[in-house]
């Protein structure tokens, strides 16, 4: 495995007085495919927001040899680093090859990119096999099924040379046939690069993660292999101890999580 790793130490986001990441230290190696779970307001998503410059944070955020904290983030995306957010932000009306062009961007003009070709850079050819949407190269994105939008801009994050993919909630309301699928391509993607996933989907979880920080009120809980984590008597007692509260969002509960974070505990 190759790439960078990403640092972190000591990482603190504030809201109006509310801690909501309260002294994280992540270290995750190059070529890691490294789940963050925890229940929900646990602070996965500012963390990912602080490590992509959504948010302003302190301490220090490293990829590579690379300081991300306190820059914009225009920059820190210059530098490798690429997210997806839960709803797939692809343009709906263009075709799959023209989604993947524009975000290789490359100097070329935009009619050049929206012209229907038969050639296609080199890099969006060998994106396109990666996210296995070659035959629907032609189609436009807005028919796409849900899990082949969400590949799609796996793609365009790829053809941006991104080394580190920030992921949140990728399998969220896709079939079984789907997030096999979508393992599958995380796990190729992960050979040359460094992904960390956002997942509430203890299942999806338990098949592809290489390794697991666990959160909960903003800090790391636990963290370890797979095996590890739903070993860990803390990790139990957060998802169970929650297991007789309401789920706000229509998500696996919590409930579900636990059981299935404790089952092969
Ligand atoms: N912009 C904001 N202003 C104030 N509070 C915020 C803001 N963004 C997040 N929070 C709070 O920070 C905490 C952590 O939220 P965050 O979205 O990072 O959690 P999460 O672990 O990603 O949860 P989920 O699994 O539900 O997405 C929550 O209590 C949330 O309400």
């Amino acid at each position: 495995m190759s790439g960078e790793g990403l640092t972190v130490r000591d990482l603190r986001v504030t809201f109006d007085g509310f801690t909501a990441v309260d002294g994280v230290d992540l270290d995750i190696r190059p070529g890691d495919l490294r789940f963050l779970i925890g229940p929900n307001g646990a602070g996965k998503t500012t963390l990912v927001d602080a490590v992509t410059g959504l948010v302003k944070a302190t301490g220090s955020v490293r990829f590579g040899d690379q300081d991300l904290l306190g820059r914009p983030v225009q920059k820190i995306a210059r530098l490798g680093i690429g997210r997806t957010f839960q709803t797939a932000t692809v343009f709906e009306e263009l075709t799959v090859v023209q989604n993947l062009d524009i975000a290789a961007g490359a100097g070329r003009g935009i009619w050049t990119m929206l012209r229907r070709r038969k050639d296609v850079p080199e890099p969006v050819a060998r994106a396109l096999e990666t996210i296995g949407l070659s035959d629907l190269r032609d189609r436009p994105a807005g028919v796409l099924a849900h899990g082949q939008k969400q590949w799609l801009e796996i793609g365009m994050l790829l053809v941006q040379d991104v080394r580190l993919l920030l992921l949140d909630e990728p399998v969220a309301g896709m079939s079984h046939d789907e997030r096999e699928a979508t393992g599958e391509l995380l796990r190729r993607v992960s050979e040359d690069r460094t992904v960390v996933v956002i997942e509430h989907d203890m299942d999806f979880m338990r098949a592809y993660a290489r390794s697991v920080s666990v959160l909960h009120a903003g800090k790391v809980l636990s963290e370890g292999s797979v095996a590890e984590v739903q070993a860990d008597a803390k990790v139990q007692e957060v998802y169970l101890g929650r297991a007789s509260e309401p789920e706000p969002t229509p998500r696996p509960a919590p409930a579900a999580a636990a059981a299935s974070v404790a089952e092969e505990a």
